[in-house]
């Protein structure tokens, strides 16, 4: 890659707040905005000499697409989740690198920065088609998702955590990704964008053709199953917190510098880590381990991540 002085090879995977803020309208300029604040911490990541490519969320977008999609469905005609998929790597890749590359060059670095739109395999069997668990677009209250569930047919989901309701969609596991020789070619040369949202979600039939399904995958899955095969070094996973915890939002509450394969483990079991939010990214961070036993995977926050990859912060998976 351009940098002579590689420190290591990164996949990272952006959370939701690195996209957008809480109290984000959903408009393009309030991304915009947020997005460029998330790209100065990763262009100073590439100077310090970090090799990356960036996997992004796209919960919140996608299901603003969809919605909008069906809204408007007397006056166009209205476009299948997947294709929705499809357009928000689109227009958060756009924003991801008009921002990137200016962050860059402000560091006198000039290096290529291209989204990659990007088609993953899923299984069709896979048992997430029948029991939909991830939530995509805005949050409604408990009266305006009961409305939704009558007068649409969608399938809604409490978090309470962030008290709301969402719609929630299927969210099959991540098997291959297609364009995945075309990501290891660019390596070198390039900061890649891809699998956002954790790729288009498709299914290969039996003649070898492919075909994209209603589903959203989790990015914490598909920017994993990236790592495994650029042979990433290290798997780092941005999100709100500073560092994964057990007793999470209870005074209880304690933040976990390290945790082996066994340990995660056992607290996966014991239901600490929430489903949905903390889960994806903490088995995500597992499987990296295990595949890759002398490897590590963290999880930090986007703004401590610098200090996380020089091993300071965040919580480190290791096997
Ligand atoms: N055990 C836990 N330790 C830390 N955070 C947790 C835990 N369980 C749930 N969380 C919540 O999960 C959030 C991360 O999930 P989420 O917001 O869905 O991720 P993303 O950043 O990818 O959008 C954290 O900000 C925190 O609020
Ligand atoms: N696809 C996906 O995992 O998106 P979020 O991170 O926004 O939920």
């Amino acid at each position: 890659m351009p940098n002579p002085d590689i420190l290591a090879r990164v996949v990272i995977a952006l959370g939701g707040n690195a996209l957008q803020s809480k109290e984000s309208d959903g408009t393009a300029d309030a991304q915009l905005k947020v997005v460029k604040e998330t790209c100065e911490l990763l262009a100073e990541l590439s100077a310090e000499g970090y090799e990356m490519a960036i996997v992004h969320g796209n919960g919140p977008q996608v299901g603003r697409i969809l919605l909008s999609s069906e809204t408007a469905k007397d006056v166009v005609p209205p476009m299948p989740l997947e294709v929705c998929g499809s357009m928000s790597q689109g227009y958060i890749g756009y924003h991801v690198q008009q921002a990137l590359k200016h962050d860059l060059a402000k560091r006198g670095l000039s290096y290529p920065v291209v989204t990659m739109v990007t088609q993953t395999i899923v299984d069709k069997e896979d048992p997430s088609f029948k029991e939909p668990t991830k939530p995509i677009g805005p949050f409604y209250t408990e009266q305006e998702a009961n409305d939704l569930v009558a007068q649409r047919g969608y399938e809604m989901r409490e978090d309470k955590a962030r008290g709301g309701w969402r719609r929630v969609v299927a969210s099959p596991k991540p098997q291959k990704i297609v364009e995945i020789e075309a990501v290891k070619q660019l390596w070198d040369s390039t900061i890649v964008i891809c699998a956002g949202g954790g790729g288009i979600p498709v299914i290969e039939n039996a003649d070898g053709t492919l075909e994209g399904v209603a589903a959203v995958i989790d990015k914490d899955f598909g920017a994993e199953l990236l790592a495994e095969e650029v042979d990433a070094d290290i798997l780092l996973i941005l999100t709100e917190v500073e560092k994964v915890a057990i007793n999470f939002g209870t005074p209880q509450q304690q933040d976990l510098d390290h945790l082996t394969l066994a340990e995660a483990a056992q607290y996966c079991e014991a239901g600490q880590f929430g489903k949905g939010s903390m889960l994806p990214k903490v088995e995500a961070c597992m499987k990296f381990v295990r595949s890759y036993p002398s490897k590590r995977a963290i999880i930090t926050s986007l703004s401590k991540a610098k200090e996380a990859l020089a091993g300071n912060t965040g919580t480190v998976f290791t096997y």
